[in-house]
């Protein structure tokens, strides 16, 4: 995996447990923790503007957000504008997200997926490059 990236990573309470685990795996000179910092009962937003922010800044390269269904800190995250949210559960979707949609932010959601399933994931996110082409077209008309 690119040691070079800068990777944003978020969670609730929901999400707490895997996100500990990804900051165990992942390489820690490139990535930085944003909370939730325990299983105390959180509001997901709280979590996700700051990391939909962080990587639509260009401080960051990638995000990393886990909540209990990925629903919710999707929804926050693609409120911004520079940012392209795809909740993935399993491997094909997260190619998928990066190939077809150039996604920044993979979504996770830790109550329906595995652990290893989840590691999966975000290594193919983060080893996937945007196909462009006739993606690019598409991805170019999100924005309203
Ligand atoms: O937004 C969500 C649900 O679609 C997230 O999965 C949250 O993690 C979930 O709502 C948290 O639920 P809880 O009952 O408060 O633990």
């Amino acid at each position: 995996m690119n040691t070079n990236l800068k990777i944003a990573i978020g969670s609730d309470h929901a999400g707490f447990n895997y996100k500990q685990a990804l900051l165990g795996w992942l390489p820690q000179a490139t990535i930085k923790d944003f909370g939730t910092y325990s299983t105390d009962s959180t509001d997901y937003p709280d979590f996700a503007h700051p990391v939909a922010s962080a990587v639509e800044s260009g401080e960051f390269d990638f995000g990393i957000l886990v909540c209990g269904s990925a629903n919710g800190v999707a929804i926050t995250a693609n409120k911004h504008q520079g940012i392209r949210a795809a909740i993935c559960w399993q491997t094909e979707l997260a190619s998928l997200a990066r190939r077809h949609n150039n996604a920044n932010i993979i979504c996770i959601p830790e109550r329906f997926v595995s652990l290893d399933d989840a590691k999966s994931m975000v290594e193919t996110f983060l080893t996937t490059d945007f196909e462009g082409g006739r993606h690019a077209n598409r991805v170019g008309k999100m924005a309203c």
